[in-house]
């Protein structure tokens, strides 16, 4: 039995929408990054590579290489989820949280959870997706960005 934690933010930037957990939601803003942005899905990849001890997403997918620019962050997760396969490891259940002041993540979670159940080839009962505002406190609560955490549970298969 292994335990992963993963933590990452992206800033609000130029854009329409945001793409987290797999699913876009338009917003007045987007988020900056080299890759497609989904600041929950890079909380799970590096809580699974954590929990096989197998450093993080930037190891394995750097954001200097132009094969990332504005990649599927569902391809990166699905990539990482068979790292943990050839390893001998199945995912048992995966809990996270989305910081963001918003936009309104609550109609969207269940779209969340079906994507990233099945990129981790599992039910959706094995998945968790909760989203929490900082009552406007900090740089999440000025709007400047969204944090994701993510913590996952592997047993062998
Ligand atoms: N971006 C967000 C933030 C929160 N929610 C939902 O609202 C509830 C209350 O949030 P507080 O930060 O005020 O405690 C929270 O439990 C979420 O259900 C959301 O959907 N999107
Ligand atoms: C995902 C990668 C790769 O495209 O780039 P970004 O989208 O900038 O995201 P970050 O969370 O900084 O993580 C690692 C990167 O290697």
């Amino acid at each position: 039995m292994r335990i992963g934690h993963g933590y990452d933010v992206h800033a609000f930037g130029e854009g329409d929408h945001i793409v987290i957990g797999g699913t876009r939601i338009d917003y007045t803003q987007g988020l900056v990054a080299h890759s497609d942005g989904d600041v929950l899905l890079h909380a799970i990849c590096d809580a699974l590579l954590g929990a096989i001890a197998a450093g993080d997403i930037g190891k394995h997918f750097p954001d200097t290489d132009a094969a990332y620019a504005g990649v599927d962050s569902r391809e990166l997760l699905r990539s990482v989820v068979e790292r943990v396969h050839e390893k001998g490891y199945r995912v048992e259940n995966l809990d996270s949280t989305i910081v963001a002041q918003a936009p309104k993540m609550a109609t969207h979670i269940g779209a969340m959870v079906s994507c990233i159940a099945q990129d981790l080839q599992v039910e959706r009962d094995a998945v968790n997706v909760k989203a929490t505002t900082t009552e406007k406190l900090g740089f999440v609560g000025r709007k400047e960005g969204i944090e994701a955490y993510a913590v996952v549970l592997l047993v062998s298969r």
